[in-house]
């Protein structure tokens, strides 16, 4: 996995690079929660899940080529995953194979992308605001394992939102 600060200067598409040139290393992401493991074998992936309680998993397969619906269906799953979101829990993502990007927000809500490869593993920790897109090769599949049943409902973020108001959402699912 590569990371890095996003250009956000660069008007190409989410899918293209948009590397600033600033490295963010494992230990920064460990800063902001974001867990980061490469594992070769399925085993490992198990082994991980089962010691911080996974219960519940799924696979998705995002392709140009084979997307139940077609090419609609995928650019509609995909302007989902592009909304900056948070889930309500932690939550897995393991890419089996092909490649994505995952941008999560660091504390002072800058995006660091996170250019995940087959093998990679991040955990990402409840309300951290993140969102997903395919690169270039536009091909994933991915396993999503949840701590419970999945919620698959994202909370996106409100377009005049600022930590703030993500403070004091994550405070009132504390509660
Ligand atoms: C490659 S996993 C699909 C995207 C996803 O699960 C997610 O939560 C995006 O934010
Ligand atoms: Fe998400």
């Amino acid at each position: 996995m590569k990371s890095y600060y996003y250009d956000e200067s660069d008007p190409s598409s989410y899918q293209h690079d948009h590397d600033s040139g600033i490295e963010v290393t494992p230990e920064q992401l460990k800063q902001i929660g974001v867990l980061y493991y490469h594992l070769d074998n399925m085993d490992d992936v198990n082994k991980l899940a089962k010691q911080r309680e996974y219960k519940n998993r799924d696979q998705i397969s995002l392709s140009s080529n084979s997307f139940p619906g077609g090419q609609e269906a995928l650019k509609a799953k995909l302007d989902t995953f592009i909304e900056e979101h948070l889930h309500e829990d932690e939550e897995i993502r393991y890419i089996v194979e092909g490649s994505g990007f995952f941008d999560v927000r660091d504390s002072n809500d800058k995006w660091i992308r996170n250019k995940c490869e087959k093998n990679d593993l991040l955990i990402l920790p409840a309300g951290i605001y993140h969102r997903f897109t395919l690169d270039c090769d536009n091909n994933v599949v991915a396993l999503r394992l949840f701590k419970d049943e999945p919620k698959w409902i994202a909370l996106n973020r409100p377009v005049s939102a600022d930590n703030q108001y993500r403070e004091e959402y994550l405070q009132s699912i504390k509660a």
